[in-house]
């Protein structure tokens, strides 16, 4: 199989400079294009300056350029910049890696619609260890099915703009579809005030945003008696940047479709 080549958007973003320092090193991949928005500091810079690379790729402006440069557009930055790259990928028929959270039902709509047309990963966690963390979740939500109040927590870095994380959603879906539940009718996204006693059969998610912390997740079941935590701790994004290299290469030679890291990773 050829290389994959990658466009990356939002390349001087967190997650696009560690895409980027990813891309450089991956085998199977090579970094055809970067690109941010107009009037950022970054554009016209090496792309591997961040990495300390010399690598003749120049952060551009132009998403469509930058896209037609490539096999595939690996993107984390903004629901609505997401959506215009979408939209460019759609008309040149590349492929689209999506790692931006806090869509709303219209935006996964126009993703979904996407994947009829363009082959599509679409995952709010591309880390292996948090794919694993969603099995481990179905087996606990299975067991504990009875008896058990669940609770969701998150933390993240000062600078994060959504809430609940897209990671912390995917376990409430996730545990509420093994419970037979609809997370939308269930989940509880505070409390304040005269709250009244818990009620069965919702999930609650709590959320914290502080400093530096690149994002810890815990899923507690909480029964009388006792209580089960399962925790993932980010200590670094690489291992999103690296998970979304393999997304693009699960991508390459691959027609329409929507898929996510659990296909990825061959966890279905
Ligand atoms: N799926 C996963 O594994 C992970 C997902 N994420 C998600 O990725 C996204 C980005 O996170 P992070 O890198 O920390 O964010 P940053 O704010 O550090 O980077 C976002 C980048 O996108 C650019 N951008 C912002 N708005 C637009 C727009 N409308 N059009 C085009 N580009 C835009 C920013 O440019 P500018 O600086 O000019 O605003 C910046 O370069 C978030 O949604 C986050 O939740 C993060 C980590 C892992
Ligand atoms: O914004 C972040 O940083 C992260 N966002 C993703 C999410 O919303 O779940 C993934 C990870 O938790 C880091």
């Amino acid at each position: 199989m050829s290389d994959i080549r990658v466009a990356i958007a939002g390349a001087s973003g967190r997650m696009g400079r560690m895409l980027i320092e990813a891309a450089l090193k991956e085998e199977g991949v090579v970094l055809a294009a970067a690109f941010d928005r107009p009037g950022t500091p970054f554009v016209g810079r090496d792309a591997g300056e961040m990495a300390g690379v010399a690598t003749g790729v120049m952060i551009g402006d132009d998403a469509r350029v930058a896209i037609a440069a490539a096999d595939c557009v690996i993107d984390f930055t903004r629901p609505e910049g997401t959506l215009v790259h979408l939209a460019l990928a759609r008309e040149l028929g590349r492929a689209m890696v999506i790692g931006t959270t806090g869509f709303d039902a219209a935006g996964k709509a126009a993703i979904a619609q996407a994947g009829r047309e363009i082959p599509v990963v679409f995952a709010p966690n591309m880390a292996v260890g948090v794919n694993a963390v969603f099995r481990l979740l179905e087996v606990a939500a299975r067991i504990l099915s009875e008896g058990y109040d669940v609770e969701v927590i998150e933390a993240h870095h000062r600078f994060k703009v959504d809430a609940p994380s897209g990671t912390a959603l995917r376990m409430g879906e996730v545990v509420a579809r093994e419970l037979g539940r609809s997370l939308d009718a269930c989940a509880i996204y505070g409390r304040e005030g005269h709250t009244g006693e818990r009620k069965a059969d919702t999930i609650g998610f709590s959320t914290i945003r502080g400093g530096d912390v690149v994002g810890d997740h815990t899923v507690l079941f909480a029964g009388i008696g006792e209580r089960i935590e399962i925790t993932h701790k980010s200590g670094s994004r690489m291992p999103y940047a690296l998970g979304s290299m393999r997304a693009a290469k699960y991508l390459a030679g691959r027609g329409e479709g929507l898929f996510d890291m659990q296909d990825v990773l061959g966890l279905r």
